[in-house]
């Protein structure tokens, strides 16, 4: 055939697309392991390299699986689960290996992947899309912009699968959505917690029509924003809520939660591990990029905690339930971007937990570096983001004393991690 090619799948990329080399170039092969052969037609280019489309495994992996999901590979969320537990597990702790190799710390001591079971997802951000025939509620599709209708899913908590078809008809009836939005469902104690983002304004019809899909549904909240607007409540019929580290939290709507239990587990048992083990009665810790509080409330089991966080609700959430339940927590607004922690406020603190968003810490870091707090717990989404900014710890003599990659994201190229650096 003289639109297609063979080629042998070489290793995944970064974003779980095989890699195969042509003519000297690298041709990404999205939905290929490692070792196999492939009918492959060329689709376009990435940056210099080419990217294709396998249309034939003329040599499968013996590591190929079915995958649990209708969707796969047509859904660009789960990109990987057609490949078998071992070598996946072993794929996703590399990317953390790799990450603190890049940052100085070659030998580091990398535990086993800490796995979350399938069907627990408690947050997901649903893309929404009208079209003639009605509403499509789902992911964005691999590689595209359209919106794949989610009939199924293998990841998400069955909770927020069996609101699927409900919000389609819902969505179908709400002239607010007129092209695109969103929808984020955070499951909590209380019920699932709607935020819908629309591309038009909600109207006195449409707020009666959201009070009503929440009384149907057991929905406590829903609120609404225009785009990416400041969200407000639409519709409440009952308080929200959400215990972490067994403090009842009442998180703001579209809140920051860890996306499944078992992974807000194994993140929570990664972060105080690398505490020390035994702290003064007036130790102080700092909780940096404290969301909510999911790892505020469980540090303040062990110490003071002064916890900082830029969105003014999620502080405003923290402090409330700090207050209610006594806890060791003083919770301050503060956006560490542009006004990160200085060295002489950095003293002090027997430990300091950072867990930035995607985009790391780069403010922080140096500040960091040069305050030789003795331990820095950094939770981190980002391996490269990490990468870079545990460079400066490297520096300043820190080691990796334990270093825990949690798969947060299944079947997905993201990585989770937790890391712990002490002066030595
Ligand atoms: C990955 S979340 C972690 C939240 C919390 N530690 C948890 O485990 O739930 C990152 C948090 O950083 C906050 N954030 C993002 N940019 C920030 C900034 N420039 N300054 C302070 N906080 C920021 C976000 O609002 C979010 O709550």
């Amino acid at each position: 055939m003289s639109d297609t090619l063979e080629l042998e799948i070489e290793a995944l990329g970064a974003a779980g697309d095989g890699i195969a080399r042509r003519d000297g170039r690298t041709v990404f092969v999205p939905a290929t392991l490692p070792g196999e052969r492939v009918r492959a037609r060329l689709t376009g280019r990435r940056g210099e390299a080419l990217t294709a489309e396998a249309v034939a495994v003329l040599t499968p992996s013996p590591d190929r699986v079915a995958p649990a999901c209708p969707h796969v590979p047509a859904c660009g969320a789960c990109v990987l689960a057609h490949w078998a537990d071992g070598p996946y597990a072993a794929w996703k702790r590399g990317k953390l290996v790799e990450a603190l190799a890049r940052a100085g710390f070659p030998d580091a001591p990398v535990a086993p992947l800490a796995c979350t079971p399938p069907g627990t997802r408690r947050r997901a951000d649903l893309a929404l899309r009208r079209r003639p025939e009605g509403v499509a509620v789902g992911y964005h599709e691999r590689g595209g912009d359209a919106v794949l209708d989610l009939s199924a899913c293998a990841v998400l908590d069955p909770r927020i699968v069996a609101l699927l078809d409900p919000l389609r008809a819902l969505l179908r009836r709400l002239p607010a959505l007129k092209r695109d939005g969103s929808a984020l469902v955070n499951l909590l104690e209380t019920g699932p917690d709607l935020l819908l983002r629309t591309d038009g304004v909600l109207d006195a019809p449409g707020r009666a029509l959201l009070a009503g899909f929440a009384a149907e549904q057991g929905i406590p909240r829903i609120a609404w924003a225009r785009g990416n607007g400041p969200a407000e409540t639409a519709a409440q019929l009952g308080p929200v809520a959400i215990r972490l580290g067994g403090v009842a939290v009442a998180p703001p709507p579209g809140a920051f939660l860890q996306a499944s239990p078992a992974g807000e587990a194994a993140i929570v048992a990664a972060v105080l591990a690398g505490l020390p083990e035994r702290l003064p009665a007036r130790a102080a810790l700092a909780d940096l990029y404290a969301g909510n509080g999911t790892l505020t409330f469980p540090l303040a089991a062990r110490a003071r905690v002064s916890a900082f966080e830029g969105v003014a609700e999620s502080v405003a959430a923290l402090s409330a339930a700090a207050g209610k339940a006594r806890a060791r927590v003083t919770a301050v607004r503060r956006d560490l971007d542009r006004q990160p922690l200085a060295v002489k406020e950095l003293q002090g603190f027997a430990a300091v937990v950072l867990d930035p968003p995607y985009a790391g810490a780069a403010a922080q870091m140096p500040l960091l570096a040069r305050a030789g707090v003795p331990r820095v717990v950094y939770v981190s989404c980002n391996p490269g983001a990490l990468a870079r900014d545990a460079q400066g710890l490297a520096g300043a003599g820190y080691r990796v004393a334990a270093a825990t990659p949690v798969d947060q994201f299944l079947w997905s190229p993201h990585l989770e991690s937790v890391v712990v650096f002490c002066r030595s």
